[in-house]
């Protein structure tokens, strides 16, 4: 280790939501070619991670108080997602793939505490994972928009390479393509608001994908693009779309439920985030996002939240 090298690093790893999702084709290995919209959000994990003189891999993950509360609320009543224990953690795997790709001899200790929801379409391990990529490279001073760490990160999981934001700067909002690895920054015209609402039963990704279908004439995100450009929150929401929308409706009975609650809000639009289970709502600014969060909150059909746009920040040292 270096005398300057830094002992540990720290992120924010925001949530992300969908506002555009089409599917293109279905490809050969299973996966969907697909080009989506996404913007991410103040709602964040924060994990830290440390050079440990063990080689190995070490990872503890758990509920900050006020998410926990909610989980235990529900616990029991349907399946909210559990949180992984360390071998299953996607930062897990991130890192142990991280220390063979670059023959890094140290070990690493990484702690997640988590306030975005499990299984809600919200990239919460996906952020993780790419927070944890980042702090690693930090530690190991490697670049961290290196093509073989973005490589990487695009082989651990589709939504990953998002949260790596771009190298051009500060990045709120991009484009992916592929199946969902390909990542090119998106200008949005100003903050965009939403409320969340994540209801008590976590979807799993993979169940909605394989019920889904490839429509025979997709759609294009070109008008959505347009729509963040000019940054009116009533055009945005005339944009939403997500063809995973019915396959997610389809497993679990939650969603409409939600997304009929949100409908009686004076919200611009709505639409599940990614293969749900967490819907959401545009708002014309943060004070009407608050209060119909707060009204959501009370109708007992999960977590509701008013949420904003923010830029995928970097990682912070700590040399001690
Ligand atoms: C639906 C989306 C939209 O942003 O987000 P989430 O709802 O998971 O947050 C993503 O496409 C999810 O990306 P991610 O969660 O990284 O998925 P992966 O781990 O790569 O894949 C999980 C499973 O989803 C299916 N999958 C994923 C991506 C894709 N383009 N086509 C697929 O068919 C595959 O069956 C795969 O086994
Ligand atoms: N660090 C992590 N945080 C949350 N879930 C994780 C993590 N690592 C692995 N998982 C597993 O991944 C599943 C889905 O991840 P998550 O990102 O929360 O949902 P989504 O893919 O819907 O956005 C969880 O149900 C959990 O079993």
């Amino acid at each position: 280790m270096h005398a300057n090298q830094p002992q540990a690093v720290e992120i924010n790893t925001p949530a992300k939501l969908n506002l555009f999702l089409e599917l293109l084709d279905r490809r050969a290995d299973g996966f969907h070619k697909l080009e989506t919209v996404m913007v991410a959000i103040n709602r964040f994990d924060r994990i830290r991670v440390a050079l440990s003189d063990s080689a190995d891999v070490r990872v503890e993950c758990g509920w900050l108080p006020h998410q926990a509360a909610v989980v235990e609320r529900y616990r029991g009543s349907q399946a909210v997602a559990a949180l992984p224990r360390s071998q299953d953690n996607l930062v897990t795997r991130a890192l142990e793939q991280f220390r063979q790709r670059f023959s890094i001899a140290d070990g690493f200790r990484a702690s997640i505490a988590k306030t975005i929801p499990a299984g809600a379409g919200m990239g919460g391990a996906s952020s993780d994972a790419a927070g944890a990529l980042r702090a690693a490279a930090q530690l190991c001073q490697i670049d961290q928009h290196d093509q073989r760490l973005l490589q990487l990160a695009g082989e651990l999981g589709s939504d990953i390479p998002f949260f790596f934001g771009s190298p051009q700067g500060a990045m709120s909002a991009a484009i992916a393509t592929g199946r969902g690895e390909r990542i090119d920054p998106v200008s949005i015209g100003g903050k965009l608001h939403f409320v969340v609402v994540h209801p008590p039963e976590s979807v799993s990704t993979a169940e909605v994908y394989r019920r889904c279908q490839v429509p025979s004439r997709p759609s294009s995100a070109a008008a959505m693009l347009a729509a963040l450009v000019g940054g009116r929150g009533t055009q945005i929401a005339s944009q939403l779309l997500n063809r995973l929308s019915e396959p997610a409706r389809a497993t679990s009975e939650w969603i409409d439920r939600v997304l009929s609650a949100i409908a009686r809000t004076p919200v611009l639009g709505y639409q599940v985030t990614g293969s749900g289970s967490a819907c959401f709502g545009v708002c014309p600014n943060a004070a009407v996002a608050s209060r119909i969060a707060h009204n959501l909150q009370a109708a007992g059909i999960g977590s509701a939240f008013a949420a904003h746009s923010v830029c995928i920040a970097s990682p912070t040292r700590d040399m001690g």
